[in-house]
């Protein structure tokens, strides 16, 4: 196959800070997850700290660590390989992909694996002794997936290549990524990489940290539990509708590049986890009216969530179904229709709103003593206000005055009456 690097750049609008941007996320964020964790385990825990309690370089590598990390990925990947439900990508009948979609089983044999191996005597609890040189590894994982993405997606075909990843900046589009849906034969690399290692390891870890809090204090606290049982709920729901995200702009419209494999494999495992790590070390005794108010608080979050994804994904899917078809909807010159009744009548994201809702209940537990339990309410508003704003820019590029009437009907992104 021919080189495609000859090829004109389609698109040079660049996001996330253009190379600059491009040049320091890539450092920026990896010590981010190392200082988190370190600070995670300081008796303190706060957030800012002087001097920051930086690692010694001898608790950054274990090559425990490295062989665990292998053997994950080498079984997720076994997993993700199973013969089971497939589906193909509806956004792209053109190159007509078709992606295995059986999250949900993946999980559940993790699921016995790991009770078996805990039954035989595998001490589970041990991994919080070496989350830091597992994160090490998965940042290095994450380093030498996006170099070999990179290298790869000059010899994709064009009609394979993502609009913003290629700029002709190297830096840039290692960072965003070139190639849309990179794959070794069937094995669709950004499909496997989103819903698979990163997602089920982030509830792996999370029962670790559970383990080693009965190791330390004899049982379970409440809080422990409630951070333990909302993540799972979000993780097992994530990868139940497995095939939903097949209509996200990560799968449709972005390409696969250092941010998505960093994301995917480093950030959400180690970030998106670090409430229950922070209980570890810091208990916290949780009345049963707050936990009362903090499961609502998650159920809400949750229905909005769900509801609201499903509703349009359905509407995508099938916009004739009993279900939906008595919803509201404006025509747009590309044929296809905007909801502007139902969750998406309500605002521009009600699916943001619900995640935002289920974040804070995930930090909840940890009491109001800590700024970091909260860190990932923080990063996650922040990541789905930069989120809107991105698809707020493509859907006025495809829809124009039909997406405006839509935003005069429904002048709300996110939060009703405020934002
Ligand atoms: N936990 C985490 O770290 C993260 C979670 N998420 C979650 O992932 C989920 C998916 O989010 P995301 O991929 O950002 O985007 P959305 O699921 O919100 O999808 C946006 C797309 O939906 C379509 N759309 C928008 N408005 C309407 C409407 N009124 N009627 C019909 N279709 C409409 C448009 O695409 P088109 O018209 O082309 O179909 C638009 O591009 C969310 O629940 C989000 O909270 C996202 C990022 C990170
Ligand atoms: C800071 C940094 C490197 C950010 C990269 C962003 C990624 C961490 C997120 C981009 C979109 C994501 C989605 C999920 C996880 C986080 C990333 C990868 C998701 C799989 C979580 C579970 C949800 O139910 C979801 C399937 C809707 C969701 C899809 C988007």
């Amino acid at each position: 196959m021919k080189l495609n690097k000859h090829k004109p750049a389609q698109h040079t609008e660049m996001e996330f800070g253009g190379a600059l941007g491009a040049a320091c996320i890539p450092v920026f964020l990896p010590l981010t997850v190392l200082y988190l964790l370190s600070v995670c385990r300081t008796p303190g825990g706060a957030l800012l700290q002087w001097p920051p309690p930086l690692p010694h370089s001898t608790f950054l590598w274990d090559p425990v660590a490295a062989a665990i990390m292998v053997g994950w990925i080498s079984l997720q990947s076994a997993l993700y390989l199973l013969p089971m439900g497939k589906v193909s990508l509806p956004e792209n009948p053109q190159f007509c992909l078709c992606f295995n979609a059986a999250g949900f089983h993946a999980l559940c044999m993790t699921a016995v694996l790991l009770a078996v191996c805990v039954c035989l005597g595998m001490p589970l609890g041990y991994l919080f002794d070496l989350v830091l040189p597992l994160a090490v590894c998965a940042i290095g994982v994450s380093y030498l997936l996006a170099l070999y993405l990179y290298i790869r997606s000059f010899w994709a075909p064009a009609h394979q290549l993502a609009l913003g990843g290629n700029t002709g900046n190297p830096l840039y589009d290692f960072f965003i990524g070139r190639e849309l849906n990179p794959r070794i034969g069937s094995f669709d690399l950004k499909f496997f990489c989103e819903l698979r290692p990163g997602l089920i390891g982030w509830v792996v870890l999370n029962a670790a940290m559970l383990m080693k809090e009965v190791e330390l204090r004899g049982s379970s606290s409440l809080a422990m539990l409630l951070v333990n049982g909302f993540q799972l709920l979000y993780v097992t729901d994530a990868l139940w509708n497995e095939e939903a995200v097949l209509t996200t702009m990560d799968i449709v419209h972005d390409g696969f590049g250092f941010m998505l494999a960093f994301g995917d494999l480093a950030w959400v495992p180690f970030t998106y986890g670090l409430q229950a790590m922070f209980l570890v070390i810091h208990p916290q005794t949780l009345s049963p009216l707050s936990a009362l108010g903090i499961i609502l608080l998650n159920g809400v979050g949750y229905s909005i969530f769900r509801k609201s994804n499903s509703q349009k994904n359905q509407f995508r899917r099938d916009p004739a179904h009993k279900s939906i078809a008595h919803l509201e909807t404006i025509a747009t010159a590309t044929g296809k229709r905007l909801l502007v009744s139902g969750w998406w009548g309500f605002v521009r994201h009600p699916n943001y709103l619900g995640d935002i809702l289920m974040a804070l209940a995930w930090s909840l537990p940890c009491g109001v003593s800590h700024l970091l339990p909260y860190f990932y309410v923080v990063y996650f508003s922040i990541l789905l206000v930069h989120r809107e704003a991105r698809d707020e820019r493509q859907c006025r590029a495809k829809y124009g005055l039909a997406w405006d009437t839509y935003c005069r009907r429904v002048p709300y992104r996110i939060i009703p009456y405020i934002y």
